[in-house]
């Protein structure tokens, strides 16, 4: 199998159209993020401060820095890939911001393995906002965040096409999230035991009740009565302004409408993500997610599905498979299973990676845990997924495994590390 180069997988890129400028923000800078009054809202534990306005000012002003490298030369495979989407000097600032204001979780929960219940220990840190296309947010003021009406080409309905090969989650409980160590799709749905970290206690968090609420849920016009047939377990959370920012942002460069925004905090090399794909049926046929990385650099792993076993006649996607890889990147990659060549990409501060098309039904991604404090130097890596939900209460899973029943946990800037909510 003959070597390539990491550049061997993309078409040559675009010539650079946004100057990287360093932001004139610095760390102070962060400190005043209460310069404007935080968004508040009921199923807030904390209220959350909106970006300093001249954070503000340098994304909007140099944000996209680069135009995108294209990756679709591999079967399947539809990925843009911005390097970076964001300033590293500003995307630095932002993750120092986003660390310090978002309250994150570090959720337990149970899935049944072999016909018995298995606690999983989520290997890293997460929160979600956002809601299904048959709600949206709306703030008072000029802040909304209501997503656009029409935009998707079957709002509030069910997806026209699910890949036959998926199990698909049908309604709320039924989906679980990436911790399974050799997932495929299908064992996405019953993750392995392996449990990746200590446990933290899986105490009920005291939700604050903030009575000063600047943000209402309502139903979309559009769909009156979605809302009310659809019953949320977990209470959906409006976006708030510091993430509804960078949404739009990010919806201007790809063309693309997201209403719902996961966001991971890996704390150290310790914490990770399996290979997975999000190919959830609620996120409709081949789904867009954009995926932007902050802080400490870490290695973003793809792989081809294996094909279907034979006689499944179950193959989803017009590709030839993994057998249809034939090189290796240079920059890093080695082979994955299933002989497909795994892609490394190294994703440091401010860059974006927009999964589209095909991938998320034929291919596999992950965060793998690393060894050493090398590439921790920033203190951590946030990343911020934005998603476009198409299925009323889809949402709802995502709030059981990336906000849950535990304690809220947040960035303790003396301490320097994440420290449970009192
Ligand atoms: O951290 C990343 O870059 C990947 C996160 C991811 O794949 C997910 O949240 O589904
Ligand atoms: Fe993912």
């Amino acid at each position: 199998m003959s070597k390539r180069t990491l550049d061997a997988f993309f078409k040559p890129p675009p010539k650079r159209t946004k100057e990287s400028h360093p932001t004139s923000t610095s760390d102070s800078d962060s400190t005043n993020a209460n310069v404007l009054p935080p968004d508040t809202h009921t199923t807030y534990p904390i209220p959350i401060a909106k970006l300093p306005p001249n954070l503000t000012a340098s994304l909007k002003e140099n944000t996209p820095s680069r135009e995108p490298k294209i990756m679709n030369s591999q079967p399947d495979l539809d990925c843009l890939y911005y390097q970076p989407f964001i300033p590293r000097s500003i995307a630095n600032e932002l993750f120092r911001v986003l660390r310090n204001e978002l309250p994150f979780y570090r959720v337990v929960y149970f899935a049944k393995r072999g016909g018995v219940d298995v606690e999983i220990k989520t290997p890293r840190f997460t929160t979600v906002f956002g809601v299904d296309e048959g709600c949206s947010f709306k703030s008072e003021g000029s802040d909304s965040v209501v997503s656009k009406p029409g935009n998707g080409p079957d709002s509030g309905s069910a997806p026209a096409h699910t890949p036959a090969s998926v199990p698909v989650p049908v309604s709320a409980g039924e989906d679980v999230p990436n911790e399974s160590e050799t997932p495929t799709t299908e064992q996405r749905q019953q993750p392995s035991t392996k449990q990746d970290t200590t446990a933290d206690t899986n105490a009920d968090s005291k939700t604050k009740d903030y009575k000063t609420s600047t943000l209402t849920l309502q139903r979309n016009p559009n769909t009156p009565n979605l809302a009310k047939t659809h019953k949320y377990s977990h209470q959906p959370r409006p976006i708030p302004t510091c993430l509804h920012n960078l949404k739009a942002l990010v919806e201007s460069a790809t063309k693309e409408t997201y209403n719902f925004v996961l966001v991971n905090y890996y704390a150290s090399g310790e914490d990770s993500i399996a290979f997975h794909s999000d190919d959830e049926r609620f996120l409709g046929h081949y789904p867009t997610i954009a995926s932007l990385s902050l802080g400490s650099e870490r290695e973003f792993l793809l792989k081809h599905k294996p094909p279907p076993p034979p006689g499944t006649g179950s193959g989803s996607g017009s590709g030839s498979g993994s057998g249809g890889i034939s090189a290796n990147a240079s920059a890093g990659s080695g082979s994955g299973s299933g002989g497909g060549a795994t892609i490394k990409l190294p994703l440091s501060s401010g860059d974006m990676i927009v999964m589209k098309g095909p991938t998320q039904s034929n291919w596999l991604h992950s965060i793998p845990k690393r060894k050493g404090k090398s590439g921790n130097n920033l203190g951590g890596r946030i990343n911020i997924t934005f998603r476009k939900a198409r299925i009323p209460a889809g949402t709802d899973n995502y709030y059981h495994y990336n906000v849950g029943t535990g304690p809220v946990w947040r960035w303790d800037d003396i301490a320097k590390e994440m420290k449970v909510q009192k």
